[in-house]
């Protein structure tokens, strides 16, 4: 590896003072290398103190430090002041009731283990959850499908296996960094005395200020990293970023298809059990189902136009088909595609590839795989509504409507609950349900009834892998709903961002059993992660539906603990308490949601059901947004776009995101700038025309004079006069979660705003800024960015041709919003505050 040592011999260790009060000061206070070797010692530790408890991460790392990365020193001294962890005894702090329902639970536990590993009674979902759990996959749900679709597509697979044979991504980093003849003994040699330089250096420049010990080489067994996998050609090469982008793509794709392929060959020797031949048929039956349901996060959906898109997609023409089509049109006579855009006043766009940049410029040209921009020309001039309404009397008479997103750990009962609301509202009937609990009862487990009302769409599952956001409506006697399923699994923590970034409101169902709690809110539980991103995504208020109360016998004090640990949690993110409700409710058995009794036993709880408190929020987020209606321009975020029975029509499936619409105006449709008409506005599960769509609203946007190939999800439609760039490069406030590794210049991330996720990197980092006050500038020259800082950086997305359309925080509260992961984790959350353009 490269050595910073000559850029670090005018650098002052006097002037960096340490002030290692918490775990950031500590990491901010390390250089590169001694970020390196605690990134390498770190997991170590933490592996060694799992039986140890009373320490945390910033105890661990300054042991580290402080030992002078000597491990087993530090482990000694560590493990000296620890206490050993007792297993199963219960928590003496316990009360009986609760030891009780602790004692019922493990019992309930054992005894479904039992049946289920009875060899004929083998449950598909538990083999699926099996399946999940054994072999956690790291791909975003994009990655899934380009590999869905790779299947599809010969060609590209080739390319895939061509790409892959050079190496995975940390194959090909990790021989950018040792060179050929460098093996690991040698590169952990040059570790070793490039510390000891630095050490002797540091002792140098640390006359004068307290002494710290120098580390003796011998002193620091610094272990050979593990070999990674090598690649077939065993060639070593440079890697651009580009390169590492793409190569992470495909070999995630290769590599999912493989454990998918195994996963499936080892749940179907599960499932073939001593059953009788109509049994079994039956069985095999249900789990084609199940593993529809659960092979692509696809929430079910009562809304029949998203069903409708999904099969229009599968009927579409295959990318590679798309990309042909566009090659032989490309670069037509602009006159021709303007012809399309009838009764427009037009004028001639930029060109859609930025052209600063002569060196980009050459390395934009088309190949003949990519796609080419086509230029379009703009509308100037708006139309009028073909049938305009009086916005205020509409206003009064329209019902407020609210989205909400249910985000939680893995099972802890999301589906349960919203298929318990939609059942009880009436947006489900008494049939469905009959027939979705004999289907669950014969695989044995009749409980997931409730869940499966959210996941009923097995065909469209099968097909639709092109709709990543799904949605279901319900209405009460006040106010309209759209609800958002995120699934809980870590693997789509992407779908999780593109369904919060969606809604004004988050339900985050806890799992209140015991100890489910707790296994929920560890590090890596999603409760978290989930949280972190509605926070960060401008969810405006947050629904803690204590679930599963009837499994603790609607006991108060489970309720008030895990209230009490959530407080704390919201309170470090900045949550505000008036941003938060508490409701103890059981999605299995219906009370606290919608409006049946809680049991005799609970007597504590006298406020607001969940749908009663979501008709609160509701209606006073809908008071304070007429003026935002009426005043601000129009603003749609795409989910879906299907084309239309005529070769210029298209249909568009997506949210309101400011302001209002009526069918008959022009929009323009960003990045490909081309402007459209409206000729249709369609909404609800029926997708009823509508008079007008406003701020919130999920609606399907029929236009007129539209190129549908060059219309992507994720794509903003806005008035006309509203411009929006696409630029590849933007300056970020960002927070960083909790990092296993420090973010440096050209650390790669997955970069994700709304449903547009996209390979980036970090460019620049400029500053570290106050947490309580952003504006105030704590350190200017930083070299990385360690765990839970709030900074101020420059973002590079990486592909050059797949534009996005951004917007400033300033610009949109909600499109401003971004979201940065790593190697399947998210990093850090914040807001664009500038485009670099
Ligand atoms: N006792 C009890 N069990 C529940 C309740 N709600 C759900 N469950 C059970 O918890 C398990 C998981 O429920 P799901 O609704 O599938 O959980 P989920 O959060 O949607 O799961 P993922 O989508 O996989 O994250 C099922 O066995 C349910 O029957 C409840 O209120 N009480």
């Amino acid at each position: 590896m490269a050595v910073g040592y000559d850029d670090d011999a005018d650098y002052s260790y006097e002037d960096d003072a340490p002030e290692l009060q918490d775990e950031a000061a500590l990491e901010d206070y390390m250089n590169d290398e001694e970020y390196e070797l605690m990134c390498d010692m770190f997991p170590r530790a933490k592996e060694a103190l799992t039986e140890y408890q009373g320490w945390d991460n910033f105890k661990v790392k300054l042991a580290i430090f402080d030992h002078e990365f000597n491990l087993d020193e530090a482990l000694i001294e560590l493990k000296r002041g620890l206490k050993k962890k007792k297993s199963e005894e219960p928590p003496s702090k316990m009360s009986a009731l609760e030891q009780l329902a602790r004692r019922r639970a493990l019992a309930f536990k054992k005894s479904s283990v039992a049946a289920s590993n009875s060899p004929d009674k083998v449950s598909l979902l538990s083999t699926q959850q099996q399946k999940t759990e054994e072999q956690p996959s790291k791909l975003s749900l994009a990655a899934r499908l380009t590999s869905l679709q790779s299947k599809r597509e010969p060609r590209r697979s080739e390319n895939t296996l061509k790409v892959n044979s050079s190496g995975s991504l940390i194959d090909r980093l990790s021989k950018t960094r040792n060179s050929p003849q460098e093996t690991p003994e040698t590169a952990a040699n040059s570790r070793l005395s490039l510390y000891s330089k630095l050490s002797a250096l540091r002792k140098t420049k640390d006359e004068g200020s307290p002494p710290r010990k120098t580390a003796s080489p011998d002193l620091l067994p610094i272990p050979p990293k593990a070999e990674k996998p090598r690649n077939i050609s065993g060639e070593s090469k440079a890697v651009s970023f580009e390169d590492l982008g793409e190569a992470f793509n495909l070999q995630a794709q290769t590599e999912h298809s493989r454990s998918e392929e195994n996963m499936n060959n080892l749940e179907i020797s599960k499932i073939v059990t001593k059953r009788d031949p109509q049994e079994e048929a039956a069985v095999s039956r249900l789990k084609r189902k199940h593993d529809e349901i659960h092979s692509t996060y696809y929430p079910g959906t009562n809304n029949q136009a998203a069903k409708k898109h999904a099969s229009a997609n599968f009927q579409r023409q295959s990318p590679d088909d798309v990309v042909l089509e566009a090659q032989k049109r490309a670069f037509e006579d602009v006159a021709k595609v303007s012809k399309g855009v009838e009764a427009i006043t037009l004028e001639n766009t930029t060109p859609a590839i930025d052209e600063a940049d002569e060196t980009d410029k050459e390395n934009d040209r088309p190949t003949a795989n990519e796609p080419v921009v086509r230029i379009y020309k703009k509308a100037t001039v708006p139309t009028k509504p073909k049938s305009p309404i009086d916005l205020d009397t509409f206003l009064n008479h329209k019902k407020p409507h609210l989205s909400f997103v249910v985000i939680g750990h893995v099972d802890a009962g999301k589906s349960t609950l919203m298929g318990r609301l939609l059942y009880d509202v009436g947006a489900v009937d008494n049939k469905l349900i009959r027939k979705l609990k004999r289907e669950s009862e014969m695989i044995g487990k009749s409980s997931f009834h409730l869940a499966w009302v959210m996941d009923q769409t097995a065909e469209e599952r099968n097909r639709g892998v092109t709709v990543d956001i799904c949605t279901s409506d319900f209405e009460t006697k006040d106010s309209t709903f759209t609800i958002v399923d995120a699934p809980g699994h870590r693997d789509f923590v992407p779908n999780a961002i593109a369904g919060v970034s969606q809604v004004d409101v988050a339900v985050l169902s806890i799992d209140c059993s015991t100890g489910a709690f707790e296994s929920g809110f560890n590090l890596d539980g999603q409760t978290k992660e989930h949280t972190i991103l509605a926070r960060s995504l401008g969810v405006r208020h947050i629904i803690v539906a204590m679930n599963k109360m009837d499994s603790v016998d609607w006991y108060e004090g489970r309720f008030l603990d895990i209230k009490f640990e959530l407080t704390n949690f919201f309170e470090d993110m900045g949550v505000k308490s008036e941003q938060v409700s508490w409701i103890p409710c059981s999605g299995l058995s219906g009370e606290g949601v919608f409006d049946k009794e809680y049991p005799i036993g609970q007597t504590w709880y006298k406020g607001p059901t969940l749908v009663q408190r979501l008709e609160q929020i509701s209606q006073s987020l809908y008071n304070n947004e007429h003026r935002e209606i009426v005043e601000k321009p129009f603003l749609f975020s795409t989910f879906d776009v299907t084309p239309g029975s005529k070769p210029n029509e298209a249909t568009l499936f997506g949210r309101v995101e400011s302001g209002h619409i009526q069918a008959g105006e022009t929009v323009t449709v960003y990045p490909s700038e081309q402007s459209v008409l409206i000729t249709q506005v369609l909404a609800g599960n029926n997708q009823a025309p509508a008079a007008a769509a406003m701020k919130g609203d999920f609606v399907t946007l029929k236009v007129r004079n539209a190129f549908a190939e060059d219309i992507n999800k994720g794509d903003l439609v806005a008035v006309v006069g509203y411009d929006i760039k696409s630029a590849q490069e933007f300056t970020a406030q960002v927070l960083t979660f909790n990092l296993d590794r420090p973010l440096l210049p050209g650390t790669p991330l997955m970069f994700f705003r709304g449903s547009n996720e996209q390979p980036a990197r970090v460019k620049r980092l400029i500053s570290l800024v106050d947490k309580a006050d952003p504006s105030k500038v704590i350190k200017k020259k930083i070299r990385h960015l360690g765990s839970n800082q709030l900074a101020i950086i420059e973002i590079e997305l990486i592909e050059k041709k797949r534009r996005i359309p951004m917007l400033t925080i300033s610009e949109n509260k909600q499109l401003g919003r971004i979201v940065l992961r790593k190697e399947g984790r998210t990093v850090a959350a914040g807001v664009v505050k500038t485009l670099d353009l």
